[in-house]
């Protein structure tokens, strides 16, 4: 199974590249940015990583990042996480980045973009991997905040996929975020928001009501309400569901106590997702196999999950038919 899951052609529609940053790397730059971390060594990076909620998560994800300070920083972050993915089978990211969380700290928007941009250049000039940029709004910071943010943002606006929502989410409702991504629509990118991680599934319709997103990451609280489920599921709205992710963050007790196998036996159109995988206990392949092992799913199950992926992924067509027929090499080879 691990063989078959890891040449699986996968695509990743969940990921902050800014939770890509592994504990050797945030070391390495550091040291060459003459920052003092709060750790004495990897040991108690890998310790402090414990969290009870989303919370205790995002106060190590915005202190972790600090060490991101120049284009060849987020470069070099991005070009790590893609060559790792890419050994996982991993042939397409949607990328979500996290601008305000920079710029609050005196990184400006040039520096991230050049470096996230010269290295999903590089990624797609030599890993045959192809990228879609999230550029994701805070949630918990001031919606003005946002709406200058998209207007900055301009010179990339051709490079941007969609736009996203992230970071806090229990008390801040995605509606309040309405005009903001309705501008973003008006400029033909796409959008999608994280809703119903943490938060009530009223979150959920909300973000599809009043944001008009076209996915919800994550998504996984919608099962406490019968009548948004029917509605995901004749809508056939794309759930990026992370299951390594909900356990790190203490959402669910187990993989085995994960409502993935409800979702995906309520006809939801779920695709898997690493979220932050430095933080949360590893990548695609980690993801897929803890869903194996705890759900004892087929390779028809996770052939159909990588099919909804691949179609529902930022990526030209041509490109996207070429994922498909790839996975359909692996389909007539699988033998289920
Ligand atoms: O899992 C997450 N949830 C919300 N915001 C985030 N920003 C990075 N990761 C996350
Ligand atoms: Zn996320």
């Amino acid at each position: 199974m691990r063989d078959f899951l890891q040449r699986l052609p996968k695509a990743e529609l969940h990921l902050h590249i800014e939770g890509t940053l592994e504990p050797e790397l945030m070391f390495r730059l550091a040291e060459r940015n003459h920052i003092a971390l709060p750790y004495a060594d990897i040991d108690e990076v890998t310790e402090a990583y414990r969290f009870r909620h989303l919370q205790e998560f995002l106060d190590l994800y915005y202190q972790g990042m600090d060490v991101l300070r120049t284009p060849r920083d987020f470069h070099d972050l991005a070009m790590d996480y893609f060559v790792r993915a890419r050994n996982e089978g991993v042939m397409h990211i949607d990328m979500h980045f996290d601008p305000q969380a920079h710029m609050q700290r005196g990184v400006p928007l040039a520096s991230v973009m050049q470096g996230l941009l010269s290295a999903v250049r590089h990624a797609e000039r030599t890993l045959d991997l192809s990228v879609g940029l999230i550029m994701a709004f805070l949630r918990d910071r001031p919606v003005a905040e946002a709406a200058a943010l998209l207007e900055q943002a301009r010179d990339y606006w051709p490079y941007l996929s969609a736009v996203g929502l992230d970071s806090a989410e229990r008390g801040y409702p995605p509606g309040r975020f309405a005009d903001v991504f309705a501008r973003a629509g008006e400029l033909g990118l796409a959008r999608v928001a994280h809703a119903g991680e943490e938060g009530p599934a009223a979150y959920v319709r909300e973000a599809l009501d009043e944001l008009g997103v076209e996915r919800i990451d994550h998504g996984v609280q919608c099962m406490a309400d019968e009548a948004l489920v029917e509605r995901l599921r004749r809508e056939q709205t794309v759930l990026t569901v992370c299951p390594l992710s909900n356990v790190s963050l203490g959402i669910y007790a187990a993989v085995t106590e994960h409502p993935l196998p409800a979702m995906w036996e309520a006809g939801l159109n779920v695709t898997l997702s690493s979220d932050d995988p430095a933080y949360f206990g590893g990548g695609m392949l980690s993801n897929h196999l803890a869903c194996a092992e705890a759900f004892g799913w087929g390779k028809s199950t996770f052939l159909s999950l990588g099919r909804s992926a691949i179609s529902a992924g930022f990526m030209p067509e041509a490109r996207r038919q070429t994922l498909l027929g790839r996975l359909a090499e692996q389909e007539g080879g699988s033998g289920t």
